[in-house]
């Protein structure tokens, strides 16, 4: 078991930093999710942890071992460091059967015959392409490819699994399958996985922790229900959950946040620019709302119906129990109070 540490971690490109100090404990078995926007340094810091990149500044550790050290320049090479990458476009031998794809990381190793025999029946059986086997790569569909390529990857048993967006090149319900597949070849491996989506759904359904990044920093580290539950700042909350929490901006004032046409209950943050949170569940709908909502769009989801539209300038998107129709306009009804409250810095004011 290999527990992972980002410590001071950071990467600068010529004179621009992709990824400043980062620090960071990964517990062995964990699936981490690295989720975040565009050039966010997802993939920057992917690669250091997989030895493509060498850090600026700071180390990491596998387990105990140190294999990347930016304030040295020590650095293990990618093969030494036990891992297995899985990644968006994999690249099957196409010479090559499924079986002797699958078995050749082991004959490099210098597994024994029956060792390697044993193995690749094993992995063919975890990923369901055991009737694939004796198949070359052009014979096979481009999902059947991935899963031969997740096969060849953990064959050899890698304690440290790094995927990028592997997901990203398949259909909506290839997708789903093979997510749940990836959860399942993580929970076999036994190993400490890393992956990388600007998917936060997907980011929810695989993470056992998940580092929501924003401009080279770690906004959020923790368990999925932590950061939906308690999100650090106004950026957390506005990433995660289908949809992201309600977030209405406006100034304070004697427990008032005041905007355009209401004043909102919110008990803090005297005198300062503010962001209130509410949960898209515990606001309503209806003429008695403190707010206007204009309705853009209204989508169903698992029996219910997620309202998206503008208050004042703010996006906003809720859940109701029954269709609103797009165009339209209604009030929001907000609870008593804000679930949590976040100041001009974006990070979250306690009361
Ligand atoms: N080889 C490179 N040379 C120069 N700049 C780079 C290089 N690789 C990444 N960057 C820059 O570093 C920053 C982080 O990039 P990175 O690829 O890590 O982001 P990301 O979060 O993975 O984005 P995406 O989701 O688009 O892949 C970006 O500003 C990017 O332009």
């Amino acid at each position: 078991m290999t527990a992972i540490t980002l410590d001071r971690l950071g990467k600068d490109f010529g004179g621009s930093t992709a990824l400043h100090e980062v620090s960071l404990e990964f517990p062995s078995g964990a699936f981490v999710v690295l989720l975040g926007p565009s050039g966010c340094g997802k993939t920057t810091t992917l690669r250091m942890l997989a030895g493509l990149e060498e850090p600026t500044r700071g180390r990491i550790r596998f387990g105990d071992r140190v294999v990347a050290n930016g304030d040295t320049g020590e650095s293990v090479p990618a093969e030494k460091r036990g891992l297995g990458m899985v990644f968006q476009s994999y690249a099957l031998w196409p010479h090559m059967s499924v079986r002797t794809n699958i078995d050749w990381p082991l004959r490099v190793a210098r597994w024994s015959a029956a060792d390697r025999q044993a193995r690749v029946t094993e992995v063919l059986a975890m990923l369901g392409i055991t009737a694939l086997a004796d198949r070359y790569p052009a014979e096979i569909s481009g999902g059947q490819q991935q899963r031969v390529a997740i096969a060849r990857t953990i064959a050899a048993r890698p304690q440290v699994l790094l995927f990028d967006e592997p997901l990203s090149n398949l259909d909506a319900r290839l997708r789903v399958d093979t997510r749940a597949e990836l959860a399942q070849v993580h929970r076999a491996t036994g190993g400490t996985s890393v992956y990388v989506t600007h998917d936060q759904v997907e980011a929810l359904a695989l993470a056992t922790h998940i580092a929501v990044m924003r401009d080279g920093r770690v906004e959020q580290f923790g368990p999925p229900a932590e950061l939906l539950e308690h999100p650090a700042t106004a950026f957390v909350a506005s990433f995660l959950g289908t949809p992201p929490a309600v977030l209405l901006a406006g100034e304070a004032s004697g427990g008032w946040l005041r905007r355009s046409g209401a004043e909102l209950t919110v008990a803090s943050g005297e005198g300062r620019p503010l962001k209130a949170m509410y949960r898209p569940q515990d606001v309503g709908l209806g003429p008695s709302g403190c707010l206007q909502f204009d309705v853009v769009e209204c989508t169903p989801l698992a029996g219910r119906y997620v309202v998206s539209g503008l208050s004042d300038g703010d996006r906003v998107s809720i859940i109701t129990e029954t269709p609103v129709a797009a165009g339209t306009s209604s009030r929001l009804i907000l609870p008593e109070t804000p679930a949590a409250l976040f100041g001009a810095d974006d990070t979250r004011v306690t009361a």
